[in-house]
């Protein structure tokens, strides 16, 4: 395999349709799921000559975390839908690869099985979490609790879904429920009583409309980890982030899945990493698919990224190894790109590159 888009290519051919629609939709007319891959591809990178090196370094540590590479596991739900070793393989691949598997809250395997999986390949995993605040602060908190006990070092809280987008392909296959013997795991389990056993429903994750930033201040009291918020897109509340004290943010869009026709994140990057002005990490996730992508970012602005749809990809393609030729290929291509522009770390891409 050379490319994500042979990826995909493969992974469609194995997956339920169904299944496959879910992966790769996104909401309503998907003008923004076009839009992420496409505003990278409008972007002209100009390089800088005589000053690279034979060797780089494309090592990052993001608030207390080393990572191989700038380019993480995005948090993408329901890995067993993808393949039967579901998120197993998908964390001993990021662990092989040496870099930051975020964990989605939605994921078919327990969070204790994901961290023991991905300590088979690496002594001391990056894992993050990422939560949904469900408006029952009680059992947030145990999720919180269990995360933590799994060895987590992050939280990752997703502001862009105070309801769930609307995926049409999802209404059209009547694509609603997980099949028998697939559930949320980390769901399940919590407490006396709680979520009587069936997690199996797609939208047994409550979507609360009703969050603000006091929800935040809440997590911030309840853990020591540092927390991130996901899935904002404008200036504003990136500088309100940093007012309220949040330990880094991911600029995304939730990969074109929640409200259409937004702008691709990498279009609103300058604006926040202005207004963020280097007081915390920016990360920006959303149609990153080529090395030249992954430079584009981060010579504006973002200190990482994220890729949902590849890891998604490689995993239904070709389950642990799928996914660690995905992030290799990611890494091979960003490694290249960067020599390429003269760059011999992430730190040396600069904003005067990149042209529109
Ligand atoms: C199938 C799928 C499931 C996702 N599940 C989650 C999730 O559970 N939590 C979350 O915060 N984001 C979720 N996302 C959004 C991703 O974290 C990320 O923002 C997006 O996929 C990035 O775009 P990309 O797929 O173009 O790389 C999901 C995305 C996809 C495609
Ligand atoms: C369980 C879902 C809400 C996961 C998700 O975030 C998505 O499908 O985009």
């Amino acid at each position: 395999m050379r490319t994500i888009a042979e990826f995909e290519a493969a992974a469609r051919e194995r997956l339920d349709p169904a299944h496959y629609d879910y992966f790769a939709g996104g909401a309503q007319d998907e003008i923004t799921l076009r839009e992420n891959e496409t505003a990278f591809q409008k972007l002209r990178l100009i390089p800088r000559v005589l000053r690279g090196s034979d060797k780089r370094d494309l090592s990052v540590t993001l608030l207390g975390t080393p990572s191989s590479m700038p380019i993480l596991v995005a948090p993408t739900a329901f890995h067993r839908l993808a393949h039967p070793d579901g998120e197993l393989a998908t964390a001993r691949a990021a662990a092989r690869a040496g870099t930051i598997m975020i964990v989605s809250m939605a994921a078919t395997t327990a969070i204790e099985d994901i961290a023991a999986a991905a300590r088979e390949v690496a002594p001391d995993p990056g894992l993050w979490f990422q939560l949904y605040l469900q408006p029952d602060l009680e059992f947030t908190e145990a999720i919180v609790r269990r995360a933590e006990a799994a060895g987590v070092k992050a939280f990752v809280v997703t502001v862009d879904s105070p309801v769930l987008g609307r995926r049409e392909r999802d209404d059209r296959n009547a694509f609603h429920d997980l099949p028998p013997g697939l559930f949320v795991e980390n769901l399940r389990n919590i407490g006396e009583n709680r979520s009587g056993g069936n997690t199996s429903h797609v939208r047994e994750i409550v979507m609360s409309a009703g969050l603000n930033w006091d929800h935040i201040a809440w997590l911030r009291s309840k853990t020591k980890l540092p927390v991130l918020i996901k899935g904002l897109l404008h200036a504003e509340d990136a500088r309100l982030a940093v007012h309220h004290g949040v330990a880094g943010i991911v600029v995304s869009n939730h990969g074109g899945r929640q409200l259409d026709t937004v702008p691709a994140t990498i279009d609103v990057l300058p604006e926040i990493a202005a207004a963020v002005g280097g007081a915390l990490p920016v990360l920006l996730d959303g149609g990153i698919r080529r090395g030249t992508d992954v430079v584009k970012a981060l010579a504006l602005g973002a200190d990482a990224v994220g890729v949902g749809r590849p890891v998604v990809w490689g995993l239904a393609a070709g389950g642990r190894e799928g996914v660690s030729e995905t992030l290799e290929m990611l890494r091979a291509d960003f490694d290249q790109a960067l020599a390429l522009c003269g760059g011999r770390h992430p730190a040396d891409l600069t904003p005067d590159q990149v042209r529109r």
